[in-house]
């Protein structure tokens, strides 16, 4: 029987030859991304333990992202946990506020992280790296302290589950609709513990913002993660970070592999996916209803990179954010808010009434800068509507591409983007 690449992976990873779907194996990690949310329970846990050491400072990459620039003393403690612990270890990889943003968008950027490679991290949407044709998963606090004390995990290797996207989409769908159809048609649970596995000749003509958009929501439907084959774009972005094929491995599914599920998947048929409260399956068509919002928010690690900017620019440039509307633009990473700034797309946001935040997670959990209020109506291009999630557990969040943000926020209710084609196809 042939393995498939999260199988060749974690083969290579723990020692064997061969896995199987079920077996228990122990994994060696090759990073281990620390942020400041979960890091610190987990170095209580060694701290207590008299185990108070990492395995390997050089394969720790340390970046604050959720709660800073501090909004309150606790956040503050928390950050100063994790650069006082960086600093005492000798974490050679920090990204500090101001030179880092989103850990997963500032990780898939800077060539650490490598196809063929092991990363986790106490964060479900570490998913996000799978992109690279890497293994990549979010653990909970304990699996997180061994792997910062011994650079292992135990895993139960996951099934692969493959989805087989074909055909192009029409203009004005995006990734992030392909993805909320795919999850709209498996369910919240339809992936639970597999791999999905990304393949078809849209995957191969897709680049690579919107295929991290696409394992980044793995955990979404409740997916160990998202993985795509490295091919020549996966090449030519790690070379364009200074990283050539001879420093990494690359695995590919045999074809003799072992699916659990395949998901076959029309691109030309897929509209513009909005996901209505509470729950990421739950997507209708954009525009359907007529739905108010009172907030349109741009940013997260799903949709807050530079593609996803451009956009937005597209859709807001020489118009206005609807009266009423909050509309906030998060740049993922300094480095892409220091594109958009170059690109003169900040300067399209502002003009269109759009507020522009630094880089973090913020609003996308509703820990600050965008908290919603009580029955406010958001649409969002993060990942996650669940209730409470951006803030009052009455708010209403729902989930769609930032071209379908953009359009919303302009008409003041949930749109279809599709309206914006022509004036956009004019524009380029
Ligand atoms: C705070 C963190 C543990 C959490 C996660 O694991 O996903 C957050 O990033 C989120 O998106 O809800
Ligand atoms: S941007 Fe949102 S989804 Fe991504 S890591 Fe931060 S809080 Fe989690």
């Amino acid at each position: 029987m042939g393995m498939t690449i999260a199988e060749k992976i974690l083969a290579a990873h723990s020692g064997h030859d061969a896995v199987v779907p079920g077996q228990l194996i122990e994994c060696a990690t090759d990073w281990v991304l620390c942020h400041e949310i979960t890091t610190p329970a987990a170095l209580r846990m060694l701290e207590e333990r008299g185990m108070d050491r990492v395995f390997n400072p050089d394969q720790i990459v340390a970046v604050p992202d959720h709660s800073v620039p501090a909004m309150n003393i606790k956040a503050a403690k928390m950050y100063q946990k994790l650069k006082s612990w960086v600093h005492e270890k000798g974490v050679k990889h920090f990204f500090d506020v101001g030179r880092g943003g989103i850990a997963h968008v500032v990780l898939e950027n800077t060539g650490l992280m490598k196809p063929g490679q092991t990363l986790v991290s106490g964060d479900s949407h570490t998913c996000n790296a799978g992109a690279l044709g890497a293994f990549a998963t979010g653990v909970g606090s304990t699996d997180l302290a061994g792997a910062i004390y011994a650079g292992k995990v135990w895993f139960k290797v996951p099934e692969t589950m493959l989805i087989r996207v074909t055909g192009q989409t029409q203009p004005g769908v995006t990734p992030k609709d392909i993805v909320l159809e795919v999850i709209k048609r498996i369910g919240a649970d339809g992936a639970n513990y597999m791999v999905m596995e990304w393949v078809g000749d849209y995957i191969d003509n897709l680049d690579m913002e919107g295929r991290f958009t696409l394992t980044n929501m793995a955990i979404e439907a409740g997916g160990k993660t998202g993985i795509v084959a490295v091919d020549d774009t996966t090449r030519a972005y790690m070379s364009a970070r200074g990283v050539t094929p001879d420093q990494y491995t690359e695995y590919q599914s045999d074809a003799d592999a072992n699916f659990k599920v395949v998901v076959e998947v029309d691109a030309s048929a897929v509209e513009p996916t909005v996901a209505y409260p509470h729950i990421p399956s739950n997507g209708r068509v954009a525009g359907s209803d007529r739905i108010a919002v009172t907030h349109a928010y741009v940013g997260s690690c799903t949709n807050g990179r530079i593609t996803d900017l451009r956009d937005v620019a597209r859709i807001l440039k020489g118009r206005r954010v609807a009266d009423g509307v909050q509309m906030i633009v998060v740049p993922a990473t300094q480095a892409i808010w220091k594109q958009a700034a170059q690109e003169g797309l900040l300067e399209i946001f502002v003009d269109a009434g759009a507020s522009v935040s630094y880089p973090s997670c913020g609003a996308c959990l509703g820990m600050h800068s965008g908290v919603l209020g009580p029955d406010d109506v958001c649409i969002s291009s993060s990942n996650r509507n669940f209730v409470g999630r951006m803030g009052d557990p009455s708010a209403q969040i729902y989930l769609a591409s930032p071209a379908t943000v953009a359009a919303s926020a302009v008409a003041g209710f949930i749109s279809d983007p599709r309206e914006y084609n022509d004036t956009i196809n004019a524009a380029d």
